[in-house]
């Protein structure tokens, strides 16, 4: 577990308050996005936790001892994480080795620091590019490269900035897919985004950041249901939500699959 306790921040003495009194917990296993309006704090609030900055009052805690003071450097044996512009986060010349660098720092040698490489590489099908120069590289794959580094270091925990944020489709789809495995696998992926469609069909948890304070934080059923108004917080309803509302009974559709089946199954029913 992951820790906010009361943590609030601004980036210099006379500067405003970007995050203000706020305890969160990030749970092993979840799939969380944290979303909100331009400026709001999402990207702070990730550069906190992975103690790129440090909380201006208040306290960090992992496994509930308090890593505060933890630099990032040492925080990385547990947080991976991966950049909205990824090629600021490499500085090596190869793949393999931009991969096998934080195993390095944590001692790992000879075929054991081997093993660990080739297995990220495979589980993020980044081995055809293992002798390649990680900054000229698409950033769908520096994506996949950073994520294979954190996974070199055995990871609980992948943050990822504005993963999505102009890639066709095809990258998204294979990039969630990839965060879903990872998930099944125990890893909490914590996702800053503003795509609505990943919040409802892949987290099973959003967290709105508005006003320097959680505005709502529970399952994207409930953000986009009747009683809230997530445009108030600048967030679209995703298509598939908007047309399951249509339907008789207005089922929660995730997705337009999920709308698909729904639509055909209410028409066989003769409900349509
Ligand atoms: N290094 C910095 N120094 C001073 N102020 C900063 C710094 N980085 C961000 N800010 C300010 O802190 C506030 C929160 O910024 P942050 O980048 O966390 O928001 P965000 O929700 O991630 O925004 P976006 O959706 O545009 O990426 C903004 O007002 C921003 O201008």
């Amino acid at each position: 577990m992951l820790e906010f306790d009361h943590v609030t921040f601004r980036y210099a003495k006379n500067m405003p308050v970007v995050l203000s009194d706020t305890s969160l917990k990030f749970g092993k296993g979840e799939f969380i996005a944290i979303t909100g309006r331009n400026g709001s704090g999402k990207t702070t609030i990730t550069r906190l936790l992975t103690g790129l900055e440090k909380p201006t009052e208040g306290r960090v805690l992992y496994e509930g001892k308090d890593i505060t003071k933890e630099e990032a450097s040492e925080r990385s044996r547990f947080i991976g994480y991966v950049f909205q512009q990824p090629d600021r986060q490499m500085f090596m010349p190869t793949v393999r080795e931009e991969i096998a660098l934080g195993p390095y720092h944590q001692g790992k040698r000879g075929e054991e620091l081997n093993r660990m490489v080739e297995k990220a590489m495979m589980e993020t099908d980044t081995t055809a590019l293992a002798e390649a120069y990680p900054r000229t590289l698409s950033r769908g794959d520096q994506q996949r490269v950073a994520i294979a580094s954190a996974l070199a270091m055995d990871t609980e925990y992948l943050i990822l900035d504005e993963p999505t944020s102009g890639q066709d489709g095809h990258e998204k789809k294979m990039l969630m897919r990839l965060m879903e495995s990872l998930q099944q696998r125990g890893i909490t992926i914590i996702l800053v985004t503003h795509d609505m469609d990943i919040v409802a069909r892949d987290c099973t948890r959003v967290i709105v950041i508005a006003s320097h304070k959680v505005a709502f934080d529970g399952r994207p059923e409930e953000l986009f249901s009747a009683k809230n108004r997530p445009e108030d917080w600048g967030l679209l309803y995703p298509a598939s939500v908007l047309l399951g509302r249509k339907l008789p009974g207005a089922p929660y559709c995730r997705d337009m699959d999920s709308f698909c089946r729904t639509f055909i199954a209410l028409k066989g029913e003769g409900a349509l």
